[in-house]
């Protein structure tokens, strides 16, 4: 984020719908953009075809899919009826699905990463693989995201990258067909992603891989945790701290993956809008096919805004959460599910009393220096939001209209979004930056509120 703002134009300004009541409504919320990224990566590094079935269509899966087509891989996307499923898919895989066809891969290729973190760091491993130089380029603030981890890794590896001293993007990672592989120390204390890239790529390693990560803090454990489960169903040998393995050490063994038929779990990070609104607005929402066994991040939701006033329940439906009426504060530790931040920031400046969100410095290296922003632009609407070391020290207070600013930052824009759920006039800047990981959501918003009160959509 910068400090001087020119004012927006009209056109790009999103006027937020205030609640007209409780909300009821039923959400579809599209797949996980984590795991459509990881399962694009490991339908590449396969030995033999794979389907992802419901995967995420959105700017960051695109790109993903994009950059692994210019390196050889084929991705046709179609239309699955039932019939065409597995029996064990059923009826859950219908819809969207996309056939990844493994090829050899190949440079020269150009992949923008655009600012999406799981591009930017899943795939300079696979680049090593490939037979040719791939150049990696993206948004502005892609230069700006912590890349230093991989690099360092690669190199350690076998790799050789061109960066001309930066640790950062732009830069060419020179692939020969294969990497030597082996042990690698890295300090993933700035993005979980530097993990998780060198695992995901570990099999197809003549060593395999064993990074040891020896930073301070390790943010975002269920997406390491994601990684390593998708490896094993993908046929891969992981070896995991939390299986009773040393601290902070992962090892891959070298070997094929199989082709999979995946079908990608609704991204619960991105029913977090939909969720506070539940709970904003004392209301009622239900998110289908919410998994029972799940590593994403967003799981935790049902507890964090179970302990901020609401209540919910897990059955055949999905996940009904209800609101209370009441909002209060909360003190919480975030590192492990850093990507929610700024909603609960959101609901926090809302709530009837004080909060404190702790363990996510490092998102001040994510989309944009997520806690300047909260702080800059709550309070921009009268709140009260303090930074910390570590996170942020919300205080509620009355808030007034305004425009909120969202610094092509998708979980800002769904931040303003709740705000302007409970407070009249907030005009939420560049809503089609949600496009990064929820295309539709002034739609399914705008769906939502539109249910009427008291009858289940
Ligand atoms: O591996 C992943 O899919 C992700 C890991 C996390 O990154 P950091 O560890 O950099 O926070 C998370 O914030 C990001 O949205 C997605
Ligand atoms: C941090 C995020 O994304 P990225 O994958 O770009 O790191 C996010 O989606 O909140």
């Amino acid at each position: 984020m910068t400090d001087q703002l020119p004012s927006p134009p009209e056109s790009l300004l999103w006027p937020a719908p205030t609640a007209p009541g409780p909300v009821d409504a039923t959400v579809t919320v599209p797949g996980s953009k984590s795991v459509t990224n990881r399962g694009l990566v490991l339908a590449t590094l396969s030995s033999e075809p794979g389907w992802l079935r419901r995967p995420l269509r959105s700017r960051d899966t695109l790109l993903m899919a994009e950059a692994l087509r210019t390196m050889g891989v084929q991705i046709e996307e179609t239309l699955c009826s039932a019939s065409s499923t597995t029996e064990a898919e059923g009826e859950r895989a219908t819809g969207e699905a996309w056939r990844v066809i493994p090829a050899s891969l190949r440079g020269p290729a150009t992949v923008d990463v655009g600012n999406a973190g799981t591009v930017m760091r899943f795939l300079p491993p696979v680049a090593a693989l490939a037979d040719g130089p791939v150049r990696f380029d993206g948004d502005p603030r892609s230069y700006e995201r912590p890349l230093h981890g991989v690099i360092g890794a690669l190199r350690a590896l076998g790799a050789r990258v061109e960066d001309e001293g930066r640790g950062a993007l732009p830069m060419t990672v020179h692939g020969t067909g294969s990497l030597t592989g082996g042990a690698v120390e890295i300090d993933a204390s700035s993005s979980s992603q530097f993990v998780s890239a060198l695992l995901l790529s570990g099999p197809r390693f003549h060593h395999g891989v064993e990074v040891r990560h020896t930073g301070h803090s390790l943010p975002s454990m269920p997406h390491i945790r994601m990684t390593v489960e998708m490896l094993r169903a993908a046929g891969a040998q992981v070896d995991a701290p939390e299986d009773g393995g040393e601290p902070n050490v992962w090892r891959v063994t070298p070997g094929a993956l199989l082709g999979r038929d995946l079908t990608v779990e609704p991204d619960l990070s991105n029913a977090q809008p939909f969720l506070a609104a539940a709970l904003i607005t004392g209301g009622r929402v239900t998110i289908p096919d919410w998994p029972e066994h799940t590593t994403q991040p967003g799981d935790a939701l049902r507890e964090i805004f179970t302990a901020m006033g609401g209540s919910c329940e897990l059955d055949e439906r999905g996940l009904t959460f209800t609101g209370g009426g009441r909002l209060t504060g909360i003190d919480v530790d975030l590192g492990d599910v850093g990507e929610l931040t700024p909603g609960i920031a959101a609901v926090a400046a809302l709530a009837d009393s004080e909060s404190v969100l702790r363990g996510v410095a490092h998102l001040r290296l994510h989309e944009t220096d997520r806690l300047a922003a909260l702080v800059k632009e709550i309070n921009g609407l009268g709140g009260d939001v303090t930074e910390t070391e570590d996170g942020l020290r919300i205080r509620p207070r009355p808030l007034h209209g305004g425009v909120f600013h969202t610094y092509d930052d998708h979980r800002l824009a769904t931040a303003g979004a709740l705000l302007g759920l409970a407070v009249e006039g907030v005009e939420v800047e560049n809503i089609a930056t949600t496009g990064k990981t929820l295309p539709d959501f002034p739609q399914l918003w705008e769906g939502m509120l539109g249910s009427p009160v008291g009858e289940r959509a």
